[in-house]
């Protein structure tokens, strides 16, 4: 069984959790002050700590900061108030994994739980990508997120960094694609050697095997230098080419011929340069389908794709949104030179709500652009853009009484628990005590 430490000085809210949660599988240990935390954290191996962000004898953020020092493979949850979510966000920093704002209900609770332990033993699974090869660099751009999808991605980046296979990656605009390619690059022996992207749908296709492959002085019309091509350029380490099924068949014809033989000769020249590197491509459009119709030759389509990876659209990675949201705003903080310390419930709320469809660089334009207009200390949902304020809501807390009947069990389920009272079943069920009663009313619980 699994053994969380639960740090909350509200005794009757403390033992209702415990309750709970001893219902669902866990072992709880209960602790009202800090001092009685750290005595029982050198005591017994926890599996995950809930604590709460204020406490009689010192607050949360200190005491998250002197767990990870001491037991750094803890996950620690902070539990808030509403009006702490900014103070959370700097917990997040400090290698929180995550908080939850009160009150919250049992369901919410339980996730937060899940999606912890699920991480821990991701961690406790993979201990070998801490100690990979020294020389790898660290990639400070790229957050690996927590949710499914974006472990399945990461399991792959790691499984086909290491070999020289090609790889094709697909996705949505926005999903991460060229991001993907370069943390490939910097997992591979080749991450110091160069990495160079080209994005083939903005080469001009009357120039494109020049820029490809290089040319001589006075080779052409305008070829007033010697140029060396992207291949010679990525010699040695790795050439990313974006958007590949915009290129033309004869371009898709040159290329093939400069995988196959692993040479180049820039034009004009009698002399052809041995390469050595590895292609990464990427598209947002059905390559299969181009083959099919004949735009895209299948024998290069199987060359690019000796591996293919698919970058989950930001709707799908629904628990990263928080870690993105937050690694955005400090990046537009860096740039613009602000110090917003982080969102409201209702932005995150409304960020939870939406459904993205220009994924992840929608994202980040949203973020900054609300960094540049705050004059508070958090981002409120006054900066936001019209279209995600009047986005059709996907997944609303009321999915969680889903159907009368849920709703029903789940209100005596709760009354039960905190032996009817209204005030704790509301707090717990995320409701209104009106709400309550009259839910209460409607199905005949009194
Ligand atoms: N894992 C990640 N960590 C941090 N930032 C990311 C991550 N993935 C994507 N981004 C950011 O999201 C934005 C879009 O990423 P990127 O340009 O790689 O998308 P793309 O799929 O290649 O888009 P397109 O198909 O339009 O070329 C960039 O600002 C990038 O820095």
């Amino acid at each position: 069984m699994k053994h969380i430490l639960f740090i909350e000085d509200d005794v009757t809210f403390s033992e209702m959790l415990k309750n709970f949660l001893e219902r669902h599988q866990y072992t709880v240990d209960l602790s009202y002050t800090i001092h009685n935390a750290s005595t029982l954290l050198k005591k017994h191996k926890y599996d995950l700590v809930f604590t709460d962000l204020r406490l009689p004898d010192g607050d949360g953020i200190g005491f998250l900061k002197q767990i990870k020092q001491s037991n750094s493979h803890i996950p620690v949850v902070l539990m808030t108030g509403y009006a702490e979510v900014s103070t959370a966000v700097q917990a997040m920093k400090q290698g929180a994994f995550d908080y939850i704002s009160k009150p919250f209900n049992p369901d919410e609770v339980l996730e937060v739980i899940g999606n912890a332990l699920e991480v821990k033993k991701t961690a406790a699974v993979l201990p070998k990508v801490n100690h990979e090869k020294k020389s790898e660099k660290s990639n400070t751009d790229f957050v690996a997120g927590i949710s499914a999808a974006s472990k399945t991605l990461n399991e792959y980046i790691h499984l086909v960094a290491p070999t020289n296979m090609s790889v094709l990656i697909t996705g949505e605009s926005g999903t991460g694609k060229e991001v993907v390619a370069k943390n490939i690059h910097l997992k591979s022996s080749r991450s110091d050697k160069p990495f160079v992207a080209v994005d083939c749908g903005a080469i001009p296709k009357e120039i494109a095997s020049s820029e490809f492959f290089g040319h001589k002085k006075g080779s052409f019309t305008g070829a007033t230098d010697d140029k060396i091509g992207h291949f010679e350029s990525a010699n040695g380490g790795t050439l990313f080419l974006d958007e590949v099924g915009n290129l033309t068949y004869e371009n898709q014809v040159q290329l093939l011929r400069a995988l196959q033989e692993r040479k180049v000769k820039p034009i004009g020249s009698s002399d052809e340069i041995s390469v050595d590197i590895r292609l990464i491509t990427a598209t947002n459009e059905d390559l299969l389908h181009a083959v099919e119709k004949g735009d895209f030759r299948e024998d290069l389509y199987h060359r690019l794709n000796e591996f293919s990876i698919k970058v989950p659209n930001l709707k799908d990675r629904h628990d990263d949104l928080i870690l993105y949201a937050d690694f955005f705003l400090n990046k537009a903080n860096e740039q613009l030179n602000k110090t917003v310390a982080g969102f409201s419930k209702e932005v995150l709320t409304v960020f939870q709500n939406y459904q993205w469809p220009g994924n992840l660089r929608e994202l980040s334009n949203v973020i900054k652009r609300a960094t540049l207009l705050t004059q508070l200390e958090v981002i409120e949902v006054q900066v936001l853009p019209e279209e995600l304020l009047h986005s059709k809501k996907n997944n609303d807390s009321s999915n969680k009484f889903s159907t009368k009947k849920n709703e029903k069990e789940l209100i005596i389920t709760v009354l039960q628990e905190v032996d009817n009272n209204k005030t704790q079943a509301a707090k717990l069920l995320n409701i209104t005590r009106k709400t309550l009663y009259n839910k209460m009313k409607e199905y005949s619980l009194n």
